[in-house]
């Protein structure tokens, strides 16, 4: 398995950015949150004939399908989100995989590959059931873009074939037994899919849900009830013996794996689940790298230069991490200070701009979050600016006016460097065209006085199913002559067909000499004047 490697992070990084406001804020670029389908440790809401299945079971047992098919022989497979072309077999049977895939599919685009979703959503599950978080988290794992080999254990196979199995993940026979204890220690059996391990009721609209243990929470009851002969898993306790597939492999060592666990206790069994389930998300096709996402103290978000209300706005939020032992400062002053990117006083010489944060937030977070001890605050700044001067590189220092001394965020001694003011995206002069909310006229501003030869806009569209990767387009914006020039932007606009949800945009100006472009945004298309935050003042020094 790999290892994720250290990296150091400097902004910008869209990938790194994408990673870690999925793993510790939960949520897509949009703010739509995939760790809430799992947190608390939830069940599915049990519409009729699925069963209430616990998300954070499924969740897991979709990363152990799609992990043990890696071929430790020659490398192939593991963790590279094959299993998505892989859901027909029957060794993948159930609701709860077809669920989950739904679940995650809506995450993956540009910078986050379904199989990274995959591990994240194991880590989810863990720790929104009272598991230990999986940290560090590695990213940059490769979708396979077809099936992989077949080799999931099912319950009527024999021991030799467990082991077989799991000698292909790169797992001893102890190993396999601690792994699927720890699996086990989740969620259960449904009749709808399995009903000759678990007998269907005879309302036909009723599905019967057989946990592996008494409680839902993540926890060694599977192990002590195992010992104690109190267990209802069905997997051990059936009617069926060729169903008994826990049963045979928990026996197949006389018991020894077993009671390790029980003498560990709780907490020695979730730091050993912890560690199995780590060589589980981490086993990964030979040739792919990890690398570790760890959550940042001081996040720049979405830095970028748009009109709103007639003027031009420099935007820019600032997330920090806020432990939650201590009290937020509430009298914190936070300083926006920039560097004029053009005139006579460009890079800072003679002039820096100033400005106070306009509107304070608390970003959602993630059971992983909850259990560093850590919360966000984010600080959102507008200011008016002039494209003459325009913004260069900025930085932030925050004081917590507590006697110690400010803070200087500045992106590890560079600054951020805000990178091209030459094509803008103007979710405010955008529209959506019809009912559907499927056409949208998309505008940008084209810095004057540019000469364009192409001025386009790319569209990454969530993918619709799952063998289809995120739908990829490109459009051509042409003049538009019904919106003036202004604040020294000529404006370009095309029709766009895209469902506006989880819809990432590139936008790009070619000019005889040079290209600029702006990537990784997420595609909104705003009113005029709904929640737009009022600029602050601008000093200068
Ligand atoms: C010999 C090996 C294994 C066999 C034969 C096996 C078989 C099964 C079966 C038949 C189910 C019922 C699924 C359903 O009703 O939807 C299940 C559930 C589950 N398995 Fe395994 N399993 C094995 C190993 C593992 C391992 C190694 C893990 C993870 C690390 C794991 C995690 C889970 C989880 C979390 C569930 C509950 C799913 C839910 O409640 O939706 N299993 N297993």
């Amino acid at each position: 398995f790999t290892v994720p490697t250290k990296i150091n992070y400097t902004w910008p990084n869209p990938q790194y950015d994408a990673l870690e406001k999925l793993l510790y804020e939960g949520t897509r670029l949009d703010g739509l949150s995939l760790s809430d389908s799992v947190s608390g440790c939830k069940s599915r809401d049990g519409q009729e004939g699925r069963g209430t299945g616990n998300v954070a079971a499924e969740w897991v047992r979709f990363a152990f399908h799609d992990a043990i098919t890696h071929n430790i022989d020659d490398g192939t497979g593991g963790i590279d989100g094959s299993l998505f072309h892989e859901l027909d077999r029957d060794e993948n049977r159930g609701q709860g995989m077809k669920d989950t895939s739904a679940d995650f599919l809506k995450f993956a685009g540009r910078f986050v590959s379904r199989a990274d979703i995959v591990a994240m959503g194991a880590i989810f599950g863990m720790s929104s059931c009272g598991g230990q978080n999986i940290l560090p988290y590695g990213g940059g794992r490769v979708d396979a873009q077809k099936a992989g080999r077949c080799g999931v254990p099912v319950v009527e196979q024999s021991v030799d074939q467990f082991t077989e199995a799991f000698r292909h993940l790169g797992l001893n026979s102890s190993q396999a037994i601690a792994l699927t204890v720890c699996g086990h220690a989740l969620g259960g059996v449904r009749s709808v899919d399995f009903p000759n391990i678990v007998p269907p009721s005879s309302d036909p609209h009723q599905v019967i849900y057989r946990n592996f243990d008494t409680t839902p929470q993540f926890d060694s009851r599977v192990v002590t009830e195992y010992l104690d002969g109190t267990t209802q898993n069905p997997l051990v306790v059936n009617a069926n013996q060729t169903v008994t597939s826990d049963k045979r492999l928990f026996e197949s060592d006389g018991g020894a794996a077993m009671r390790v666990f029980q003498n560990a206790g709780d907490r020695g069994f979730k730091i050993a689940c912890r560690e199995a389930y780590r060589v589980m998300i981490n086993t990964i096709p030979a040739g792919v790298s990890l690398h570790q996402i760890d959550i940042l103290p001081a996040k720049v978000i979405e830095p970028q230069i748009t009109i709103e209300n007639g003027e031009l706005i420099f935007k820019v939020d600032l997330r920090l991490t806020q432990n939650l032992t201590q009290p937020v400062p509430l009298d914190r002053t936070i300083t926006l200070k920039w560097c004029d990117k053009r005139g006579s006083q460009s890079d800072c010489n003679g002039r820096v701009n100033t400005a106070q944060f306009a509107a304070r937030s608390q970003p959602t977070q993630t059971p992983v979050t909850d259990q560093l001890g850590l919360s966000f605050y984010s600080y959102a700044f507008r200011v008016a600016i002039d494209i003459q001067t325009s913004v260069g590189k900025f930085w932030f220092v925050v004081d917590n006016n507590d006697g110690n001394s400010p803070t200087t965020y500045n992106n590890g001694g560079a600054n951020y460097d805000f990178q091209q003011d030459s094509i803008i995206f103007l979710p405010r002069m955008s529209q959506t065209k019809n009912a559907g909310k499927t056409l949208h006229k998309m505008v940008v501003g084209v810095r004057i006085p540019l000469v364009s030869t192409r001025v386009y806009m790319k569209t990454y569209e969530v993918a619709k199913s799952n063998t289809e990767q995120p739908q990829e387009k490109s459009t051509t914006l042409s003049l538009d002559g019904t919106i003036p020039p202004q604040k020294g932007y000529a404006f370009f606009s095309g029709d766009v067909s895209a469902n506006l949800l989880g819809l990432t945009i590139d936008i790009g100006v070619d000019t005889l000499d040079q290209s600029y472009k702006e990537e990784y945004l997420n595609a909104r298309v705003l009113g005029c004047q709904a929640g737009i935050i009022a600029p602050t003042t601008v000093s200068t020094a």
